[in-house]
């Protein structure tokens, strides 16, 4: 008798011959090793028993909803069941349609249709290597089996998520991927398979069938329990038909179908066409992108997304969606109109109707489900926006034949400018693409925000800030209303210093924003936030119109926020209100008894005179201002201060605006999430719910937000979770690219945009009269494109104000002789803020001419190296004052230009004619040293002068 090697067969099987010895010992052959030898009847009944149950299958699984729709899902799977598998399976009888209840298990409320796999031949046992003229997909499944069904219930399958990571895959392999929709109530095992790698668009949604077992080692593809199947799951289990000892574990080969053979529907010729897929729907075909009101299409998700999500935790894995390229944000096109369907974080919510039934749910995911089939090739789908390379690439054409239709369209962009959704949708159609926007978590909370909308519209109390110069007599003016309230002397009439609080007094109610200075009202408008209705601007009438008192006019007018001034201090004997009210005139706050129309009250807070009147003229103001609030919905709000307290955690004080805040709502806060664990008043009494215009504390936030940071109640602790994340995820990123919100290098640019319409100026300067003519002269620079207005103007050196003012309104700030300190050179830093400094305002003007023209084309930078602070002075014969100096930043140069600063003023400009560190003579000096600085022509340094050393750089233009 002949004997026949295991390597013959194994060349036979077409698999290793080590692994067909293990298969053989497994299935209890006499076999040593994979050199060993077999008699010809051992290799007959081998090749009869082995080969033939080491089949590859052609699975064609059929997803039908309950509801009867069907949906085909196309797979060339090719499994290969592992002996031992086999031989439980033929014991316990059990087949494919069982693999297909036990994807039921996994996620209990998706039924389950499916077909059983059928047997094809070829079941390659390596992996293959990436074939270029066939795409064929070659991967193997990580299977994570959650511990609670292994433990349990060892033989319970699972089948989650299965993510295949795209680094493990050969370049030019097409990626698998699974994306399970952890809410839908079909199973969803998609998988993506893009035919090349460079062809991301030409994407086949396909779906393989999950079946290992759970013994089997982890390698690529993950399965994952979802988080809300999870406590049901036991229920479910003992329901389920009796399980085998694991999930199944996919080694196999993705053929992937031809284009053609894909849009026939059919698989190709050598594989058996699958039942049902000839009656694939008809839904199948992709929707035109202005269909947006029909089931959601959620284009297929890359690896390292589905990776992405899966890091950004459980949540985020619920849903993902991203273009086909692999688009970074998980979303789902945007709905428009009315009783649109939306999908956020596991939860349905329709507009003006909140969250719905779980019937409907099931119907949506259906659709959904259909939907998910037809991601088509020509389908682009857009976050927000998209730069004209990213859509020229997607679309595979030339940037160059966008930026031409861009400029068809009016648009001038470059390369790496952005486009939104709207542009691109344009441009893609004359592609023949489809542009469909995704759903960030961002415009999930919109359309949550939306579905909110419409209740009815009650009239809530204004919100007033306080505002004047020093000592002229806010804090008696509150003092004194404070005493009108109603409510005082309840609680003990302790009150909590919350940055906000409520008076209750017999002309109406008011809420106060007291916080200090005017930082926290330019900080909120930084924010976007608009808390307050109304100012009351507080002007003593012995003292008139002074620095803070034009400070406190710009940026209520920037923020176009209505002034009520107080004229106060009547009682004393020197009070003169019409000077008050002639030097107001000046700043458009004419009054009302003059023909203007800004209400006046004449007060005094010492002696409690005209308190009354002012409450009054406050709800006169209120009512006209129409101030109104749905105190049903949801609620919303801003946050006014907030700090990190030793006992209770992050705690807020929040300005309801919209709706009713309840002790136990989940709230987006900023960057923040978390669930309202507590609320007191500002009397520190707690509160169960709070309406609009309330001020709260609250507590139970992950983090201490920031003044002005958007407050929102949203429907989960997921969908609070998921917001917060992935604003702090995007915090990051515009802190990597932060630019400058305005400057002049951009103006043009921005105007060209169509982003200004007016360059707001903040002006500083050493005296009084470069101020007038300057600002006079920039207004007349104004052309019908662009306005040139100046917001603030003041003497003296810039400030932290100034900044937060440009910062908020989108100013530029130009100073004449004066530097800001450092302190707030690094405030202008992190506002992005652009600050100039120029010696004659026919420089400024030049600039801003030019640069409004989009000729700015600035060859040189001015780079400050360093600053020094002048300790002493010495008076050396023939070479004049050195000064002794330390370095507080940065390192002075010898060769560097240099500035003298006199209490933030410049007093010269030259450049260091001498530096030395005792005796010798050094090329520069660091920060903490000191050093002798002789300044070139200048003799006049004095003791606390700082000494700016600068370098010119040379800059290219900056339009482009
Ligand atoms: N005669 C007179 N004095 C007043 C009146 N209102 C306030 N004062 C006095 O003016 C001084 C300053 O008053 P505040 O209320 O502290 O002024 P403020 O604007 O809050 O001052 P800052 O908080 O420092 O900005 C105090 O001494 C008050 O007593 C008034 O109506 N008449």
């Amino acid at each position: 008798m002949s004997r026949v090697r295991i390597y013959e067969l194994a060349k036979e099987a077409g698999m290793s011959s080590k692994a067909l010895a293990d298969k053989l010992v497994e299935r209890g052959y006499d076999i040593k090793s994979h050199s060993s030898s077999v008699d010809d009847e051992t290799a007959a009944r081998i090749r009869n028993e082995v080969f033939k149950d080491s089949d590859t299958e052609m699975v064609e699984k059929r997803i039908s909803s309950d509801q009867g729709s069907t949906v085909i899902r196309r797979r060339s799977t090719v499994i290969r069941r592992r002996p031992k598998q086999d031989s439980e399976m033929e014991d316990t009888g059990e087949d494919l349609s069982d693999e297909s209840l036990d994807l039921a298990e996994i996620d209990e409320e998706r039924p389950v249709q499916a077909e059983p796999s059928e047997p094809v031949q070829e079941a390659p046992k390596k992996e293959q290597q990436p074939d270029s003229s066939r795409a064929k997909v070659v991967y193997r499944p990580e299977v994570k089996t959650p511990p609670q069904p292994v433990k349990t219930a060892p033989a319970a399958p699972v089948a989650q998520k299965v993510e295949t990571p795209a680094e493990e895959i050969a370049p030019d392999t097409a990626v698998i991927e699974k994306v399970e929709e952890k809410t839908a109530d079909t199973v969803e095992a998609k998988t993506a398979v893009p035919v090349e790698e460079n062809e991301p668009d030409v994407a086949v949604e396909a779906e393989a069938s999950v079946k290992s077992p759970v013994k089997e080692q982890p390698t690529m593809t993950t399965f994952e329990k979802p988080v809300r199947s999870e406590k049901k799951r036991p229920a479910k289990a003992a329901a389920a038909p009796p399980a085998r000892k694991g999930m199944a574990r996919i080694v196999g080969t993705i053929e992937l179908p031809s284009e053609q053979e894909e849009e026939n529907g059919g698989r190709g010729s050598r594989k058996k066409p699958a039942a049902g897929s000839k009656s694939a729907p008809p839904a199948r075909r992709p929707r035109p992108a202005s269909s947006v009101a029909g089931p959601e299409v959620v284009a297929p998700v890359s690896a390292d997304v589905a990776g992405r999500n899966k890091k950004r935790g459980k949540g985020a894995d619920e849903k993902t969606f991203a273009d086909e390229r692999g688009s970074k944000r998980p979303g789902k096109p945007l709905k428009k109109g009315k009783n649109v369907k939306f999908t956020h974080f596991g939860d349905d919510y329709q507009r003006g109707g909140g969250k719905r039934g779980k019937k409907n749910r099931q119907k949506d995911r259906q659709s959904q489900a259909v939907a998910e089939m037809k991601a088509s090739k020509r389908r682009i789908v857009v976050y927000e926006t998209i730069s004209v390379a990213e859509l020229a690439s997607r679309m595979r054409v030339k940037a160059s034949e966008v930026i031409a239709k861009l400029m068809g369209l009016g648009v001038m962009a470059t390369i790496n400018q952005a486009v939104d959704v709207d542009t691109a949708m344009l441009i893609a159609t004359d592609f023949g693409y489809e542009v469909e926007q995704g759903i960030t978590e961002e415009i999930g909370i919109q359309l949550l925000e939306e579905s909110q909308e419409g209740g009815v519209a009650e009239p809530r109390s204004p919100v007033v800030t306080v505002m004047g110069h020093v000592d002229h007599g806010k804090t008696s003016i509150l003092d004194a209303i404070r005493k009108t309230d109603v409510a005082e002397g309840e609680a003990g009439g302790i009150t909590q210093h919350i940055g906000a609080y409520h008076v209750r007094s017999s002309a109406g109610d008011v809420t106060f924003v007291d916080t200090p200075g005017h930082a926290a009202f330019t900080e909120m408008r930084s924010r976007g936030a608009q808390v307050t209705d109304l100012v009351i601007l507080v002007v003593a009438a012995d003292d008139g119109v002074m620095d803070q008192t034009r400070e406190a006019i710009s940026h209520s007018q920037a923020a176009n926020v209505p002034i009520l001034v107080a004229v106060n201090k009547i009682d004393k004997a020197n009070a003169d209100v019409d000077r008050v009210k002639r030097e107001l005139s000046d700043y458009d706050l004419i009054p009302e008894d003059w023909g203007g129309q800004t209400m006046y009250c004449e007060t005094s807070a010492k002696k409690g005179i005209g308190i009354d009147e002012l409450m009054e003229a406050i709800q006169l103001m209120a009512e006209m201002l129409e101030l109104k609030a749905d105190r049903k919905r949801n609620a919303k709000g801003r946050v006014i201060e907030a700090q990190l307290d030793k006992g209770r955690g992050p705690v807020a004080t929040v300005l309801i605006q919209e709706g009713t805040l309840k002790v136990g709502d989940y709230v987006v806060v900023g960057m923040h999430s978390g669930k309202v664990r507590a609320m007191l008043d500002d009397r520190g009494r707690n509160m169960k719910t709070a309406g609009p215009s309330i001020p709260v504390e609250v507590q139970g936030l992950s983090g201490v937000p920031q003044a002005g940071d958007e407050f929102v109640v949203v429907t989960d602790e997921k969908m609070a979770k998921n917001v917060s994340q992935a604003r702090a995820m995007k915090a990051r990123e515009a802190e990597l690219g932060a630019s400058s919100k305005i400057s002049l290098d951009k103006l043009f640019e921005k105007m060209s945009e169509g982003d200004v319409q007016e360059l707001r100026v903040i002006i500083r300067s050493d005296v009084q009269g470069t101020l007038e003519a300057f600002a006079k002269a920039a207004e007349e620079l104004s052309t019908k494109d662009i306005k040139v207005r100046v917001l603030h103007e003041g003497t003296g050196t810039i400030t932290e104000s100034d900044i937060l003012l440009a910062s908020a309104s989108e100013a530029i700030i130009i100073g004449f002789n004066v530097r800001p300190t450092v302190k707030v050179k690094e405030l202008a830093v992190k506002e992005n803020v652009d600050v100039r400094s120029y010696d004659v305002i026919y420089h400024a003007l030049d600039d801003i001419r030019k640069a409004m023209v989009g000729m700015l084309e600035p060859t040189y930078a001015e780079d400050v190296i360093g600053t020094a602070e002048v300790r002493e002075t010495f008076s050396v014969p023939k070479i004049g004052t050195i000064a002794g100096c330390g370095v507080m930043d940065g390192k002075i140069q010898r060769n560097a230009g240099v500035r003298v600063l006199r209490d933030g003023v410049v007093v010269y400009t030259g450049k260091i004619s001498s530096l030395r560190r005792f005796k010798d003579d050094v090329k520069e000096v660091a920060t903490g040293y000191e050093c002798g600085i002789g300044v070139e022509n200048f003799n006049d340094i004095k003791v606390g002068d700082h000494l700016e050393a600068f370098v010119m750089r040379e800059v290219e233009a900056t339009l482009e």
